[in-house]
């Protein structure tokens, strides 16, 4: 039997916007429970609280005893390997087909072998209708399979907890029923806890056997299935019956902004219910069927829910109208303080991909596709600048040697500023400026998409999985094209001097092995090192944090670009500081 979710005085505020406060409720081991609400009540972000994706503020949501509010992110990671769960458009893996995304969390975290892991994501996708599409990937399937997909990916590794957000969105009625059912049928097959967010009111009034809805910040009714469904308050009454007159105006801002209490007293006087109404002439005073499963398995759940009701264990909870909490608005916090908690967060996330670079099992093949990625869209780019940058230098340098009678100088100073500062700044700003604008683009598109939040609701760490790899990736890349910039700056800086300028080849190197020693050369490299660790971390911590929408990707991309920039040229500035302060030049 799955797990029971106590939820007690739960929080959350974005900036000065209250989503909802001191929500209390519990759902039942085993049973299916439904969040209702008007749209941008905050039922997402509930269900993301109860897996631990979203901090709020107060309050605790214990699953067997473990509270996922205080919990570590290792543990969180732990306890999430007992969920499964089904996103909006099913957040399935865009680089991989239907069987590698169902098959993902088995090869993830168990050692099953690939016939066994077959055996279940085919007898899955069987339960939800995808055999003979498992080799498609998500672009070339209907929202409908999409959804189905997601379904079988979060049942492959049998959850104690299910949570759904909503099953219905962007499917037909029939569609949506037929799904309706396949979550009775798997209730009844596994007896895991279900959590369904839906403003869908047929599903709302056939699947669940408890129901809570969310509106003005709060949790206004809570409870089983036979007191929500015949209730008469006018909040939930207008939403199941999806009446435009009521409480409930166009826009969640707006209601929450009224200042007037919501009047309690039914719009339908005399005891008629909802079900009254949509009934229209014809009173009905039985609640609508439930759903029971086709294949005739008995569901655990039903017989303890309805043990539960007639016990008077499960009672209707009603929120008391509470003006004064309702108009409750948060300060928001300050400019400084927002960057301050981003520049924290990005050190962290730095520190964090350090630490998980040592972790096992290592992506390997990510990281090698990743650096490939890198150089692809790195290398010409760094070349074609590096030419001109050391010509420019070679003849700036040879006017100025000229101009002092030092032309002996040549070669040491125009080689030295191209390996020591050219060709790390060229490689990283063409790294950052290509390789990390793509990276950020796509894990910002994969964070809208909610796959990174899949990931981590698979018991996957982004960062031991994604980040790092992409950060070794940028590193790597940095350091070889570091080499090879070096290279093509100083033969175009040798040719300009040389041939252009009329310089001596002998006194060009000469003065280079005179003056250069090789640590000024390790140098260089060392800031390629460190400049592409900043590059692949600013990109992979913009991309992770994207605001929602394609603005959102494209604000994120622009971002990383400008705050890898000004970082490079500020890391820059400290390590030749230190260098020239530490090393003292030869013949110093
Ligand atoms: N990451 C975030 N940053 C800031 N605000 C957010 C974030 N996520 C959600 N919100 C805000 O929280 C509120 C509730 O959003 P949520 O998506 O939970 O609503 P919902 O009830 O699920 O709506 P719908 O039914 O339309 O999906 C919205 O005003 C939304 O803008």
């Amino acid at each position: 039997m799955g797990g029971t979710v106590e939820v007690e005085g739960l929080s959350k505020t974005y900036g000065s916007q209250n989503i909802w406060h001191d929500v209390t409720l519990t759902l039942p081991a085993g049973e299916i429970t439904a969040l209702l609400g008007p749209s941008g009540t905050g039922k997402s972000v509930f269900l993301k609280s109860v897996m631990g994706l979203v901090q709020p503020e107060a309050g605790s949501i214990l699953i067997d005893g473990t509270d996922m509010v205080r919990a570590t992110e290792a543990m969180r990671l732990e306890m999430r390997k007992r969920f499964g769960v089904l996103f909006q458009d099913g957040a399935l893996f865009g680089s991989m087909n239907v069987y590698d995304n169902v098959a993902f969390p088995l090869r993830e975290h168990t050692k099953k072998t690939e016939a066994d892991i077959r055996a279940i994501v085919m007898e899955k996708l069987d339960m939800v209708g995808l055999v003979g599409q498992e080799h498609k990937v998500p672009g070339e399937i209907s929202g409908g399979m999409k959804k189905r997909a997601g379904l079988a990916r979060s049942l492959v590794t049998d959850p104690e907890i299910i949570l759904i957000d909503e099953p219905d969105s962007g499917l037909d009625p029939v569609r949506t029923s037929n799904l309706a059912q396949l979550l009775v049928e798997v209730n009844a097959a596994t007896d895991a806890t279900m959590l369904v967010v839906t403003h869908n009111i047929e599903l709302a009034r056939t699947m669940p056997d408890n129901l809570g809805m969310l509106y003005r910040r709060e949790l206004v009714m809570f409870g089983p299935r036979e007191d929500f469904l015949l209730t008469d308050h006018p909040v939930v009454s207008q939403f199941m019956s999806g009446d435009p007159e009521g409480p409930i105006g166009m826009s969640e801002e707006v209601d929450h902004r009224r200042d007037e209490p919501v009047d309690l007293t039914p719009a339908y006087p005399g005891g008629t219910s909802i079900l009254t109404r949509h009934a229209g002439a014809r009173p009905v005073e039985v609640l609508p069927r439930q759903l029971t499963p086709k294949s005739g398995r008995p569901r655990p759940a039903a017989d303890r829910h309805r043990e539960r009701v007639s016990s008077g264990a499960a009672q209707l909870y009603i929120a008391p109208d509470d003006e004064t909490d309702r108009a409750r608005s948060l300060p928001r916090k300050g400019l400084v303080t927002r960057a301050l908690t981003s520049v924290g967060d990005l050190f962290a996330l730095g520190l964090d991909a350090i630490r998980s670079t040592f972790r096992r099992p290592f992506a390997v093949r990510e990281l090698l596709e990743q650096f490939w990625f890198v150089v692809s869209v790195s290398w010409i780019p760094a070349m074609l600048v590096a030419i001109p940058f050391g010509a420019v230098i070679a003849l700036q340098l040879g006017t100025l040697t000229v101009q002092v009678g030092a032309q002996s100088f040549t070669g040491a100073a125009s080689v030295l500023a191209v390996v020591q500062q050219a060709a790390p700044i060229v490689t990283t700003l063409v790294i950052a400026g290509a390789g990390g604008a793509a990276i950020c683009a796509d894990l910002g598109s994969r964070r809208i998409k909610d796959e990174i939040d899949a990931m981590r609701v698979m018991g996957i760490d982004p960062v031991r999985r994604l980040v790092v790899p992409r950060v070794l990736a940028c590193v790597f890349a940095a350091v070889l094209l570091n080499g090879l910039v070096s290279v093509v700056g100083v033969i175009g800086g040798y040719f300009f001097n040389v041939v252009v300028q009329g310089g001596t080849p002998g006194a060009y190197l000469a003065s280079f092995t005179a003056l250069a020693q090789i640590s000024d050369l390790w140098v260089g490299e060392i800031k390629a090192v460190i400049f592409g660790f900043v590059a692949g971390v600013v990109a992979c911590y913009r991309g992770l944090n994207t605001a929602p929408g394609p603005k959102g990707v494209g604000d994120a991309v622009n971002q990383s670009v400008v705050v890898t920039f000004l970082l490079l040229f500020f890391v820059n500035f400290v390590i030749t500081t230190l260098y020239l302060q530490l090393v003292p030049g030869k013949g110093a």
